[in-house]
């Protein structure tokens, strides 16, 4: 097959869903990845999960880490009341201009912003040049090494307050244990864990809740 799988996913969509119809990019990405090829979006399973917890936060300002081709900003941002706001970071310019397309296509361009670049040389800016001052839901979802990392450079730079929720995915496939060592039992955060399956695969994985309790 030539050229790449998310350009391929991006069309995909462009020709099966409706534009400025979330849901039904939401949907048509799940039909490729189910159907014809696999690829690293929270996907359908998980994302059910993450709409829950997305619902219950009901958040203003949320940031997204690893935003590929931008399914699970445009899941979320689906749920977000007006004048909410997604700031997504991606670090590969292909995946960041392909989910520049997705989110565009699907109307909610409006509340998702992608940076491009790395989380470590974005997050310490957020304040200083993104107006932010702390967010309400944190969805981790890029490189698992850097779970831990980012955790504690969020916390470094105030952008947490108490009821901040992170929610990380693949806490069991492929596993962060750092990551979790450090949120269960640092005594900065009430955890839970939501058991469910590696995307479009039958294979187990979770997502994990984090809430922050504040700088105790
Ligand atoms: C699993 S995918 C994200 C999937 C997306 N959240 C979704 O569900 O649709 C991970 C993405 O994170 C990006 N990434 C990994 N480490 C990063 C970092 N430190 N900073 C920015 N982007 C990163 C990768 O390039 C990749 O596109
Ligand atoms: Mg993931």
């Amino acid at each position: 097959m030539d050229g790449l799988k998310e350009q391929r996913m991006l069309d995909f969509a462009m020709e099966n869903a409706v534009r400025g119809d979330p849901q039904s990019v939401v949907d048509a990405i799940d039909h490729f990845c189910r159907n014809k090829e696999w690829a690293m979006n929270v996907g359908d399973e998980k994302g059910l999960i993450l709409d829950k917890l997305v619902r219950e936060t009901d958040p203003l300002l949320v940031l997204e880490l690893g935003t590929y081709c931008g399914y699970s900003a445009v899941r979320i941002a689906r749920l977000l009341k007006p004048g909410a706001r997604i700031l997504t970071m991606e670090m590969n310019p292909v995946h960041a201009s392909i989910a520049r397309q997705m989110i565009e296509f699907a109307g909610v361009n409006n509340t998702v912003e992608v940076l491009e670049g790395s989380t470590a040389d974005f997050i310490p800016q957020l304040k200083q040049n993104y107006g932010v001052d702390t967010f309400d839901f944190v969805f981790l979802d890029h490189w698992k090494d850097k779970y831990l990392i980012d955790t504690k450079l969020l916390e470094e730079c105030w952008l947490l307050r108490k009821g901040s929720v992170l929610l990380a995915d693949n806490v069991v496939y492929p596993g962060i244990p750092d990551f979790l060592e450090h949120v269960r039992s640092c005594g900065r955060y009430d955890c839970t864990n939501y058991p469910s399956r590696v995307q479009y695969i039958n294979k187990e994985d979770a997502l994990e809740k984090a809430v922050f309790k504040g700088y105790l």
